[in-house]
């Protein structure tokens, strides 16, 4: 907001509008929201608010009276457009205030003829906190996330972080506590769309910069919104339990961010309540750990640019409804670590494989079936209207079909499709048929229109109709008498809202009419025309609204009576919307496998990573839809040769374009999608369970952080060096080319170490360094592979096939006279590089191997042990708070600390 337009209290020279004062009370209450002002039909928008939303929505700026002696800035949306509006401006992240008339305008004028009508603001609509269809994405959760942090609040006294996250659009609700290495995997595994935390925390520049990597929408919010010493209470009101043992035990840090969550909430949602499932514990532990720039690199979700096509997500993803779809998004961004949990999706999968027709019957159903989770939350916020209790019908109508199919099934259910199906028969069936025959089968939208309970449902509504349009037809028989009458053809019987019911003639020949005032009552003269009631007619016309107004109060009542009926029976109703998602979820992945040719993996404890013939899901599909070459599958053995934690490491070298990157990245997704509870593009797979995958692959700049793209590489091998474990799983490609080859070369070199001896990892390292494979000499577990080509005519040719052995080069040249570089520059190249080769660099290696000793000797222990319990020192200083302390304090807290320090040396 320009100065000149602040909304200051207004000078004692400059009136104020009644209106204006009201507006600027209300905007005043909602500072960082768009204010939508309900003026009649539109919703309107003033001052720094008009600027921005004319831009974003590219409406025309206007300006409507003066305050404090400058224009008003003003811009209006019409309401029945505004949730088209409102979804541009949510994505584009702003938050809305929607200020609705609170009373009837002619209350207002009761109470003196310049009465502004009351209003206030019944909803702030914000990214996180969205219902409406329209707004939402149908296969994308649309997670409110809460994230606060406890100093020392871990059993090992480092900080611990506390997350609660819910879809106020399907109800979930989930906690859980992790610290400061895990936090930014888990914040990218749940993806929130908002994330709200203390404004304090996000004033620290690392946690600004970390939040702001999820992607999320950031609202910071008072420190009181995550009071321990009131969060139990919280939940507890809000669940209408008077303890929460009942829900399992939470931590502190668990119970600090469910409370945040739900007073952000209460915040949003002025009163109304949200039916959210009792908050479950989610354990970071249960999950495979994936970093958010391996998440992003091995483009699971979105592409590197952003886009869900060409993700794996989009790629594997066969489901058909918005719920199934969302249940595989979220499955695939956590994956699981416990075999028998995994193996438990693996046989229902199995399961749909082998029930081809129950499983095709069961989309072909799925399909038509919808959200009904969804439907039943707006229900529940009283958003919802007719279509979305026909949501409910519908969708329970498709579980019976389901089961009746099932029924026909012999042979043992997998417990997934047995425990889906079991939540479907406790579906509130009787309920489902009542709402069937209640509503008709393509009602309107809004339950303000009416018109939507099915004829013979209600007797008395019937009657009510009947009169209503019998009055109808009687009107249409008045026009008739009168037209023959007057003689006059052209004379019409019209309605509308202003005048109701009338009679209109060309003024030309309505002087007949005119004549007789008595009885043919003047209304209106409109150019050419003349309009005139009668008794008669206004007769007719109270009756024909009253028994409209009766019929739309009998609908509204048989709505509401639906509605309790609905939201009372919403705990099954949202576990048979489980059930149906779990079973397109499985059905779906049994389709990808079959149309796919994908096997179902073994997964267990061991260390083992042996794939046979894998593919890329997605590279593999794209080569297909372009028509050109098919993929050509390659085997890896990353497992220990006889039982013990030590992976393998593969060393890969070839020409550029041979496939070294797709080969790193088809074994991570193959994990992923293994362990996810997906079958796999292999001809088998035998993995011991992954428990933290990590990347190091492409590279880009991250200017937002000030950092290079060499240093963004080093940040991330340094975090892959420092955490990963023996059951992680690492890929590496190009390590250290973003710098000077010999200093590359090196930290190429002493990485490829530190895995083999350190990390103890099963690992990919993909490198254009030929001066690397000398390494396998020294590493036992290191093996050289390479990617096979030919040369032809001067060419290269890509066979695409892993094989063992290092290249012998590189082909750089022969790849740049593909991609079109001048020949002359070709030419220079190829003599540039005979020259350097004459120099003989291969030697160096070598040498190399034979003078350097290894590593491991080197440096015993390369990674500090980290501390055993906390710091004293850094204890007492995160106790103090600088603002709180008189000098005197301060420097006593200092004499403190320096004696603190002194115990410690
Ligand atoms: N196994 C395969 N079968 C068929 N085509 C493949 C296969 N692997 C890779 N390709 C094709 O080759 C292209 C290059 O692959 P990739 O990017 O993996 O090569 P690279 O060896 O990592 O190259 P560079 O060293 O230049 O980064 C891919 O885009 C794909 O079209």
């Amino acid at each position: 907001m320009s100065e000149s337009q602040t909304l200051q209290s207004p000078a004692a020279d400059h009136k104020v509008t009644p209106m204006m004062a009201q507006f600027i009370e209300i905007k005043t209450a909602n500072p960082d929201s768009l204010l939508f002002y309900r003026m009649g039909d539109f919703y309107e928008l003033f001052f720094e608010d008009a600027e921005i939303a004319s831009r974003a929505l590219g409406i025309t700026l206007t300006k409507r009276g003066k305050h404090l002696g400058e224009d008003i800035p003003m811009c209006g949306v019409p309401v029945h457009a505004a949730d088209d509006y409102l979804q541009k401006l949510i994505a584009l992240g702003h938050r809305v205030a929607v200020c609705e008339q609170t009373e009837d305008p002619a209350e207002a004028k009761k109470r003196g003829s310049k009465s502004v009508v009351r209003r206030d603001v019944i909803r702030l609509v914000t990214p996180g906190t969205l219902t409406e269809d329209r707004l939402l994405d149908s296969s994308s959760n649309n997670f409110l996330c809460a994230l606060t942090r406890l100093k020392g609040g871990s059993l090992t006294g480092d900080s611990a972080y506390g997350l609660a996250w819910i879809d106020m659009s399907t109800g979930a609700f989930h906690v859980s506590e992790t610290d400061d290495q895990r936090l930014a995997a888990d914040l990218a595994q749940i993806g929130p769309r908002e994330l709200i935390l203390p404004d304090m925390l996000l004033q620290e520049p690392e946690m600004r910069l970390l939040t702001e990597q999820s992607g999320a929408a950031l609202s910071p919010v008072p420190r009181a919104f995550f009071d321990g010493a009131t969060a139990t209470d919280r939940l507890a009101r809000y669940f209408k339990v008077k303890t929460l043992d009942g829900f399992g035990t939470f931590t502190r840090a668990e119970l600090s961010a469910a409370a945040g969550v739900l007073a952000y909430v209460e915040k949003t949602q002025l009163g109304e309540r949200p039916p959210l499932d009792p908050p479950s514990r989610e354990s970071g532990a249960g999950r495979m750990l994936i970093d958010p720039s391996t998440r992003a690199n091995l483009e699971l979700a979105r592409t590197l640019g952003g886009e869900k096509q060409g993700s794996l997500l989009a790629t594997i993803d066969r489901t058909v409804t918005g719920a199934g779809s969302r249940l595989l998004a979220s499955r695939l961004a956590g994956p699981l670590v416990n075999p028998a949990e995994i193996a438990r999706r693996h046989d229902a999968v199995d399961f749909f494989l082998d029930n081809e027709i129950l499983r095709e019957g069961l989309r072909q159903t799925l399909k038509g079936a919808p959200d009904m989770a969804r439907a039943l939350s707006r229900i529940a916020l009283q958003r919802g209207g007719p279509r979305d209790i026909l949501s409910i019908s519908d969708a329970l109508g498709a579980s019976r079909e389901f089961l009746s199919r099932l029924g026909n099934i012999s042979g043992p259910m997998p417990d997934e499709v047995a425990q889906a199906a079991d939540r479907l028969a406790a579906a509130p069936h009787e309920l489902s048929e009542e709402l069937t025959r209640a509503l008709k089968d393509e009602p309107p939208l809004l339950k303000r229109d009416g018109n939507f309970v099915a004829a013979g449902y209600d007797a008395n509504l019937d009657e009510l109709r009947a009169l209503r349009d019998e009055s109808r037809k009687v009107i249409a028989r008045l026009q008739a008498d009168y037209a023959e009458e007057l003689g006059l053809r052209s004379l019409k019987i019209k309605h509308n809202n202003v005048l109701g019911w009338f009679i209109e003639a060309p003024t030309a020949q309505s002087d007949k009419m005119q004549a007789d005032p008595a009885r043919f009552i003047h209304r209106q003269t409109m150019a050419g025309a003349m309009r005139f009631t009668t008794t008669e007619l206004a007769e007719l016309e109270s009756k024909i609204a009253s028994a409209g107004e009766r019929a739309l109060a009998i609908e509204l009542e048989i709505f509401d009576r639906l509605a309790t009926a609905v939201i009372e029976a919403g705990d099954a109703i949202k576990a048979a919307a489980h059930g149906l998602a779990v079973l397109d979820v499985s059905a779906a992945l049994a389709k990808l496998a079959q149309e796919e040719a994908y096997t179902r993996p073994v997964i267990d404890m061991s260390h083992a990573f042996e794939i046979k013939a894998g593919r890329h899901p997605v590279v593999e599909a794209s080569l297909r839809r372009s028509g050109g070459e098919s993929f050509v599958a390659n085997d890896a053995n990353l497992g220990p040769e006889e039982e013990a934690p030590n992976g393998n490491i593969w060393l890969i070298t070839g020409p550029n374009m041979a496939g070294k990157s797709t080969f790193l990245r088809q074994n991570a997704l193959i994990a992923v999608l293994a362990q996810m509870g997906s079958f796999v593009p292999a001809q088998h797979a035998h993995i011991g369970v992954v428990d933290r995958l990590f990347s190091r692959v492409g590279a880009a700049d991250d200017l937002a952080r000030g950092r290079s793209t060499f240093m963004v590489e080093m940040v991330e091998t340094a975090a892959i060096l420092n955490q990963a474990g023996d059951r992680s799983l690492v890929i590496l490609d190009e390590i250290g080319r973003g710098t000077a080859t010999f200093d590359g070369l090196s930290i190429a070199w002493a990485t490829i170490e530190h895995l083999h001896e350190v990390n103890r990892c099963r690992a990919l390292f993909a490198t254009h360094y030929h001066e690397l494979t000398a390494l396998s000499q020294k590493l036992d577990r290191l093996h050289n592979a390479t990617v096979l080509v030919k040369e032809w005519d001067g060419d290269v040719v890509f066979l695409h096939e892993i094989v063992p052995g290092a290249a012998d080069r590189s082909y750089g040249i022969q790849v740049a006279k593909l991609a079109g570089l001048p020949a002359s520059v070709v030419q220079r190249s190829q003599q540039v590089l005979t020259q350097l080769e004459e120099q003989d660099r291969g030697s160096k290696a070598e040498t190399l191997i034979d003078e350097l000793p290894l590593f491991a000797a080197l440096a015993p222990k390369p990674v500090a042990a980290p501390a055993k319990g906390p710091d004293p020192l850094r204890t007492a200083l995160d106790a103090i708070d600088p603002d709180d302390l008189t000098p005197r304090e301060a420097l006593e807290a200092l004499y403190k600390l320096k004696a603190e320090s002194r115990k410690d040396a």
